[in-house]
């Protein structure tokens, strides 16, 4: 179970995330939305560690997770999906899908190294990698360097190496951004298939409203920094504060 407690964090003068307490149980996909601006990124910033809160906490699995920086959380089981920045641009995609299985294990181990391990292991790894690679359809480009990969394989593979660390919150920030059409659909049925488990909590910010539609099981909505609305989908999308903060409907009563 994840919870934010009060997560605030101010720019100078703005505040960019605005008192949000908001908990996120297991087997549940929650679908982050508001408008441009709203404070989406920055609040996945704040419970991933790339920020650190002005106020407020974060508490994973009964911790507070708040001081911790940002590798330590993503041990803890807050798995962010990965930049590109954070992948190694000069190995293949199969080699960086390997080191992140490496990683979860090393980690599972106690982080020692142990060579005899390393050799046992390695044909495993190798192995998984593959799978994980089929998974998210880039098996055919499993010996490409990942600075040499498509926008779209790229971010296949950030989501490859999510599921490899088998964490206990995946984030995904607008997984399909940028993506052709036919590949979306790959992507959406991975984040189905997350949903379906019920051991770990998906969080999804995501503008596309027909993804949230069908993926969602609750929408929370930021506007402005501070959490506008919470609910079941349908509920939250119809409600006044949506219509107007987000899809920028005016309510009937106000034309009146
Ligand atoms: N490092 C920073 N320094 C100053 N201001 C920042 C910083 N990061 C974010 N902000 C500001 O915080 C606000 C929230 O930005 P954020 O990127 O979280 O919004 P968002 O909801 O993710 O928007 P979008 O849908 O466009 O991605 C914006 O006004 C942004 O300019």
């Amino acid at each position: 179970m994840l919870e934010t407690k009060n997560l605030t964090i101010r720019f100078g003068g703005h505040v960019a995330v605005n008192a949000v307490s908001c908990s996120f149980a297991p087997g549940t996909l929650t679908a982050i939305v508001g408008p441009n601006g709203a404070g989406k990124t920055t609040y996945f910033n704040l419970i991933s560690g790339q920020l650190p809160a002005t106020e407020g906490e974060v508490w994973l699995d009964g911790e507070d997770v708040s001081r911790l920086p940002a590798p330590l959380r993503a041990r803890r089981g807050l798995g962010r999906a990965f930049q590109l920045t954070q992948l190694f641009p000069h190995l293949t995609a199969q080699e960086n899908v390997r080191l992140a299985v490496q990683a979860r294990e090393s980690g599972r181990h106690g982080g020692g190294f142990d060579l005899a391990r390393v050799w046992l292991d390695r044909r495993a790894w190798i192995e998984e990698a593959q799978s994980l690679l089929e998974t998210v359809r880039l098996l055919d480009k499993a010996n490409v360097l990942a600075s040499t990969l498509a926008h779209g394989d790229q971010r296949k593979l950030e989501v490859a190496l999510l599921i490899a660390l088998d964490p206990k919150v995946y984030m995904f920030d607008e997984p399909t951004a940028g993506m052709s059409v036919d590949e979306v659909p790959v992507i959406l049925d991975l984040v189905r298939q997350l949903k379906q488990r019920r051991d770990c909590a998906v969080l999804l910010v995501e503008h596309k409203m027909d993804v949230v539609r069908e993926l969602a099981d609750r929408v929370i909505v930021l506007h402005n920094g501070q959490l506008a609305a919470q609910g079941e989908p349908s509920a939250v999308m119809a409600s006044a504060v949506v219509q107007q903060a987000y899809l920028g409907v005016v309510p009937q009563e106000q034309l009146a």
